[in-house]
């Protein structure tokens, strides 16, 4: 299946080079408090334009937090966010698409699940029947989508977000309850989509994802990065206590003690 599905990626192949390319995240100095705990705590990350980061860290650790104040989703106390140098407005949001671990679909049909997002984006609905054959729904487009399997849904909600054109793409967990094939299916439309040019953000605790997906790895510990860096160097030999403890598959305490960020 040719990737030209995706037709957003000539513009943002043009962006690439530039400063306010979209894509380019820069965040500082994130914190974020709830129910008077400091659940992130001075996060600063510097994203380049392509890629595919995995976000990974223990229960709690604030991956799924993170990912919300990277899209405006929830407002930190301290910190700014900035696309493409500029700070998160409507217009920055409308070009991102965030992915949850349960997707989200109308109660209709495949299809007009994939046709409401082409409609709302003015985009042709030709488009349509590409986007279900890239996700491996081509003649499915009738059913209900209450009436696909799990890893149906999900990849439903990719089609659904591809159709928006995203030029940041965030998946929390998008594999998390799915069986080995769903997750190589999902697995297989994020790598291509992201070869086409769309940013990806994936949480994700599967170590196996990680390094089959992601160029690099930010790796979150108590609300804060304690390691960043390339996706094979990070998995292979993590600088970190936090981080060996994790990938080894001892329980890191969230008391552990704040670290330097390493890169
Ligand atoms: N609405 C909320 N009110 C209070 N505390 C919250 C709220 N949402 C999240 N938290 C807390 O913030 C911390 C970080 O939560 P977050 O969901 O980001 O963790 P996570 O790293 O994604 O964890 P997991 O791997 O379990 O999904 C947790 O301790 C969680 O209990």
């Amino acid at each position: 299946m040719p990737d030209d599905v995706l037709p957003a990626h000539a513009r943002l192949q043009a962006a690439a080079a530039r400063a306010d390319d979209p894509r380019r995240l820069n965040a500082r100095g994130i914190a974020l408090s709830l129910a008077g705990r400091r659940v992130l705590d001075g996060i600063d990350l510097t994203l380049g334009p392509r890629g595919v980061t995995a976000i990974m860290g223990p229960n709690g650790a604030g991956k799924s937090l993170l990912l919300r104040v990277l899209h405006g989703l929830v407002t930190p106390d301290a910190g700014e966010v900035r696309w493409g140098g500029q700070p998160l407005s409507l217009a920055v949001r409308r070009r991102q698409a965030l992915v949850f671990q349960t997707p989200v679909l109308l109660r209709r049909s495949a299809a007009a699940n994939v046709d409401f997002v082409l409609r709302a984006r003015g985009r042709d609905l030709s488009a349509r029947d590409g986007l279900l054959r890239l996700v491996g729904l081509d003649g499915r487009g009738a059913t209900p989508a209450r009436r696909l399997s799990g890893g149906e849904q999900q990849r439903l909600a990719l089609a659904r977000v591809l159709a928006a054109e995203p030029d940041v793409l965030m998946l929390d967990e998008p594999t998390a309850s799915l069986d080995p094939a769903s997750v190589l299916a999902i697995e297989d439309v994020v790598a291509r989509t992201a070869r086409a040019g769309t940013r990806v953000l994936i949480v994700t605790h599967d170590a196996g994802q990680a390094r089959r997906l992601a160029d690099d790895v930010v790796f979150l510990n108590a609300g804060r990065v304690v390691e960043t860096g390339p996706a094979d160097r990070v998995l292979r030999s993590p600088g970190s206590d936090a981080a060996r403890a994790y990938l080894s598959g001892r329980l890191v305490l969230p008391e552990t003690p704040s670290e330097t960020p390493r890169s």
